[in-house]
């Protein structure tokens, strides 16, 4: 057998695979979520429904990976890893359908400009963060590019409406992916609201209401990305090296909100792939993002600061791992008013993917963003829990306050390396250094975070009880450390307080 040094690099030289398909597909996102998802289903259309269609990426922003793409000629590898059917299975695919990825930023710009102008183009996908479906006021129709992604969008389908002088059957599909609430419509306001600011004109915002689709999604599949771990294993395992190797879960599925029509387009269920077109995909996201992002990400803090370091050991563990169950069960499932029983099913298929016991899940890449992400996933439960009940969820408070205390930035002693708007962490940071270990400090601090509205939307110091119970925490935290403090609320140590 070779050595890993000795192995061939994967691209579509060194290995036979299909010739490049018509680029029908613009991807703006070439990061691991939507290689491992996206991609994967539209590789698998081509090579089991025969949709022979390419896909083009675009780096949205200066730096990233189109370079290393471009490399392998597009081509990688998806391993996916899980449960399937209740078998343990791993298998992995060689991800064709990418035909080059472009960044706009450099040499390339021409060419990504000359997109517009492919007649055969006919859908858009993207994944661009949270932070991507964004208005940035200072974007121009003559910027080369536009810094924001709507912006880019906006003038790439200007460009196309005058290069096909506003033929309608032009027009295109556009499926968001980011993990925002109704992303298509997100995205649409902004592309309209450019159109309005450059002065595009009454036919352009008519052609593109017309003429194409924004859809809503949601998307649903674990990807923790790159298997730095075990790559020498994995690279000895397929017999090539590839840098771009993606790790993903079995599970996988894609709620797409839009016209029927579509499913006749996207041949999903030829390739027996778990998508769902649908008239409304409200009830799938609440659900996806309140128990399985919500959880996630309350998780996070709570299994990190006690020494954990993976969703699956998290999940595992007697004490956390009880901890999230009662904290999903309890105190996220009863906010969300579908039939609790259902929820409850699926709650169980969510732990069960969170225990893939072949996935390293690190927390701390969950950990990015935390107080948006608490904001979306984990407040919205919070305040239906109060609504209802007239009483705080008290797990969901000390997931709260865990979070401040994770904002510290120490582990026992090490260093813990927080990833968020440089606002919040210099927020946190000077809160922090201001800390004098007592419980008047505590309140001090926990009242100064739960007023920051611009962060939750509104002023948390208004809930009853919550700057209470939060500033008992925090301080509990930082004086015992949350082994102790969480063995003594969940009794499962001997002194209570
Ligand atoms: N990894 C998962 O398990 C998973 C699952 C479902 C959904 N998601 C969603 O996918 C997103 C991306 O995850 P990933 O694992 O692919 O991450 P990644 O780091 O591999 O890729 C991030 C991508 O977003 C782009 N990006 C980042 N900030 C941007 C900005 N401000 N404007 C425009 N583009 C920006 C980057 O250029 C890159 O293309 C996450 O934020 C999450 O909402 C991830
Ligand atoms: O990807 P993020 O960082 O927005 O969130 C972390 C996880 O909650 C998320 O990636 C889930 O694994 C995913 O949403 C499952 O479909």
């Amino acid at each position: 057998m070779k050595e890993v040094d000795e192995l061939d690099q994967l691209n579509r030289k060194s290995f036979i695979v299909a010739d490049s398909q018509p680029e029908r597909v613009l991807q703006f996102g070439e990061g691991n979520f939507l290689r491992a998802f996206v991609d994967w289903q539209f590789d698998k259309m081509n090579k089991q429904a025969g949709w022979d269609t390419g896909v083009v990426i675009v780096q949205p922003q200066p730096s990233g990976m189109v370079e290393k793409l471009n490399e392998q000629d597009g081509v990688y590898t998806v391993i996916l890893e899980g449960i399937k059917d209740g078998q343990a299975m791993k298998e992995h695919t060689v991800v064709e359908c990418v035909t080059r990825g472009l960044n706009p930023y450099g040499a390339d710009f021409a060419e990504y400009e000359a997109l517009s102008q492919k007649p055969e183009l006919r859908f858009v996908v993207s994944n661009t963060t949270e932070a991507g479906i964004a208005y940035v006021p200072e974007d121009r129709l003559e910027d080369r590019p536009q810094k924001s992604f709507p912006g880019k969008l906006a003038a790439l389908l200007y460009k196309r409406f005058q290069f096909f002088r506003g033929d309608q059957s032009k027009g295109l599909v556009i499926i968001p992916c980011e993990l925002i609430d109704r992303n298509g419509d997100a995205l649409k306001e902004i592309v309209l609201r450019y159109a309005d600011q450059w002065g595009l004109g009454v036919e352009f915002t008519a052609w593109l209401k017309e003429a194409n689709t924004f859809c809503n999604s949601l998307v649903d599949r674990i990807v923790p990305g790159y298997p730095k771990d075990r790559i020498h294993e994995i690279q000895a395992e397929l017999g090539y090296k590839d840098n771009l190797a993606v790790v993903g879960e079995q599970y996988h599925l894609w709620v797409i909100e839009g016209p029927q029509w579509l499913k006749k387009e996207l041949p999903t269920h030829l390739a027996g792939l778990n998508v769902l077109i649908v008239d409304d995909m409200t009830p799938y996201r609440t659900r996806k993002v309140r128990i399985l992002n919500g959880a996630h990400t309350a998780l996070t803090p709570v299994a990190y600061l006690y020494g954990l370091d993976t969703v699956g050991q998290a999940v595992e563990h007697e004490v956390i791992g009880a901890f999230i169950q009662s904290l999903i069960r309890e105190e996220i499932i009863p906010t969300l008013g579908s039939p609790e029983a259902e929820l409850n099913l699926y709650a169980d298929d969510v732990i069960e993917r969170f225990r893939n016991p072949f996935v390293n899940h690190y927390v701390m890449s969950i950990a990015l963003n935390s107080v948006s992400k608490f904001k979306t996933r984990n407040l919205p439960s919070l305040l239906q829990y109060v609504k209802r009940h007239k009483t705080l969820p008290a797990k969901i408070v000390f997931s709260l306050s865990s979070l401040l205390v994770f904002y510290r930035g120490d582990r026992n002693g090490e260093p813990i390396a927080l990833a968020d708007e440089a606002e919040v962490l210099s927020a946190f940071g000077k809160l922090w250094s201001g800390y004098d270990g007592t419980l008047a400090g505590a309140k001090h601090l926990t009242k100064q975070v739960l007023g920051k509205q611009i962060w939750w939307g509104e002023d948390l110091n208004q809930i009853e009880g919550l700057a209470e119970q939060t500033a008992q925490h925090v301080y509990a935290l930082t004086s015992r450390g949350m082994k102790e403090t969480l063995e003594i609320l969940t009794g499962k140590s001997v002194p209570r307080v």
